[in-house]
């Protein structure tokens, strides 16, 4: 049976760190298909190289050198080939990539490279056969994987027993044009890899010990989350959770696959793993929490709304012309709130504010700006009474406003909305709330 390896940017920051990885894929044989994403920050201040990249497109386009911030990438990846005492045709390749910097250069190809080149550096230090992801990973024009085109490629992969690497966040169109994921999209890679492998499992090795019941950056050591199932997972990292893009869990959920997420600084911790379904012998009040800034709240309100037919439908077909996405709806009986992310909204709102008016015929429309969106999540809510009074009890007490509220029939998670400026004391004041709640109960 085989693992798929990911290794995120904080897993290939320096030599130190893929010295770790060296010695994590050494002590397991079956460790044989490797996923890296591009070199990232060694420290808060530095840089991650796919950050760079998106940099010097952005300075090329508008006519701005671009050689301080290609150099920064060139001594990251030279210093880590040096230090290892390397000797691969790394400066070659990155000379280059400069020369192609010099004529017009697509913005997927280019960026594509900071994991093109580190998985070629990887592919060196562990002795495995690197396989370009412009040959395994393939999309249909409409953005779609190609799962058909993708099993026939990697049946024909010759290497699998000796090992490979295989760069993360991007594949091809059937031109062989480049195509990059969004941000993130190499535990994407590795999810897809782990389908077509018929894996055992998914290992993402990253820089946390699993997946936290909170943001480790707004709330202080936060509990690590044991065993979560997909639907939690999906949950958790499409409101914000940013340790595995939301994406990932569906080439693994397909096949029950389970994903690991582990820690290259701390290779023995057990991490969080990610199932299907659990079977509990604890159960939790809440298995994690996460959010996002930056919404708006499009309110609208229609006298005797209540006994009209269809005019949410017209109102989100209103929005789907714009190709605006909808976030959350809350409704009450002659009023619905419509969240989107603002920085979709913000170069349609007067059209769309005007265009919904006329659609729906709506008496008022008001929007409300800087809006965070939360989520408390639970595969147990379902079971437990007064979960959104403890959540309302201990906001109204630290004074925190709630601006929306939503729960859907599945009873997985509540949804609130909250002002920007609440976001990080709402999410603290959740944690706290529940934070003494684990493995309090035995099923
Ligand atoms: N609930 C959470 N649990 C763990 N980490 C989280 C959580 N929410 C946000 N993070 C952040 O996600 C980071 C790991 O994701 P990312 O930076 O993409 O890592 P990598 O570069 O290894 O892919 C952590 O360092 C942490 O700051
Ligand atoms: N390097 C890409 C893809 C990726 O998955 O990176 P990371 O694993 O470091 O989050 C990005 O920064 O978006």
């Amino acid at each position: 049976m085989l693992k798929v390896s990911k290794f995120g940017g904080s897993s290939v920051a320096n030599a130190q760190q893929i010295k770790k990885v060296q010695q994590i894929i050494a002590s397991d044989p079956t460790r044989k298909i490797v996923v890296t994403s591009a070199s990232g920050k060694e420290h808060a201040e530095d840089h991650k190289v796919t950050d760079l990249l998106y940099l010097c497109y952005e300075h090329k386009r508008y006519g701005m050198p671009v050689d301080s911030m290609f150099n920064l990438i060139k001594d990251k990846l030279l210093s880590i080939e040096n230090e290892l005492g390397l000797a691969t045709q790394l400066a070659q390749d990155i000379d280059a990539l400069y020369q192609e910097l010099q004529q017009p250069i697509e913005l997927d190809y280019l960026v594509s490279r900071g994991e093109y080149l580190t998985a070629k550096l990887l592919s060196h230090v562990l002795d495995y056969t690197f396989i370009d992801a412009k040959d395994l990973l393939f999309f249909k024009y409409n953005g779609e994987l190609d799962y058909e085109k993708m099993k026939l490629a990697f049946n024909q992969l010759e290497d699998i027993q000796t090992g490979i690497v295989v760069p993360g966040f991007y594949g091809a169109f059937p031109n062989g044009e480049i195509h990059l994921m969004s941000r993130g999209g190499s535990d994407v890679t590795g999810s897809i890899l782990a389908n077509l492998a018929n894996a055992e499992r998914y290992e993402n090795w990253t820089d946390v010990s699993g997946i936290l019941k909170a943001d480790p950056r707004l709330v202080k050591n936060p509990r690590q989350i044991d065993i979560i199932t997909y639907e939690e997972l999906r949950e958790l990292s499409y409101m914000g959770a940013s340790v595995i893009h939301e994406e990932a869990v569906y080439p693994v959920k397909d096949k029950n696959i389970p994903i690991y997420i582990l820690n290259t600084n701390d290779s023995k911790n057990d991490g969080t793993i990610i199932l299907n379904k659990v079977d509990a012998e604890k159960r939790h009040a809440i298995t994690g929490i996460a959010g996002k800034q930056e919404f708006s709240a499009i309110t609208l309100v229609k006298e005797h709304m209540s006994s009209d037919f269809g005019t949410i439908r017209k109102a989100l077909e209103v929005l789907e012309s714009y190709q605006l996405k909808v976030e959350h709806i809350s409704t009450a009986i002659d009023t619905f709130s419509l969240v989107v992310q603002s920085s979709q909204l913000k170069p349609i709102y007067y059209d769309l504010v005007h265009d919904l008016k006329k659609v729906c015929q709506a008496t008022q429309i008001n929007v409300t700006h800087e809006l965070s969106l939360i989520a408390i999540v639970s595969r147990f809510m379902k079971e437990k009474t007064g979960m959104s009074g403890r959540v309302f009890t201990a906001l109204g007490e630290q004074n925190i406003n709630i601006s929306l509220i939503s729960q859907t029939g599945n009873e997985t998670n509540i949804i609130l909305a909250v002002k920007n400026q609440d976001y990080k004391k709402t999410i603290q004041t959740i944690y706290s709330e529940f934070e003494g709640d684990d493995s309090i109960e035995k099923s």
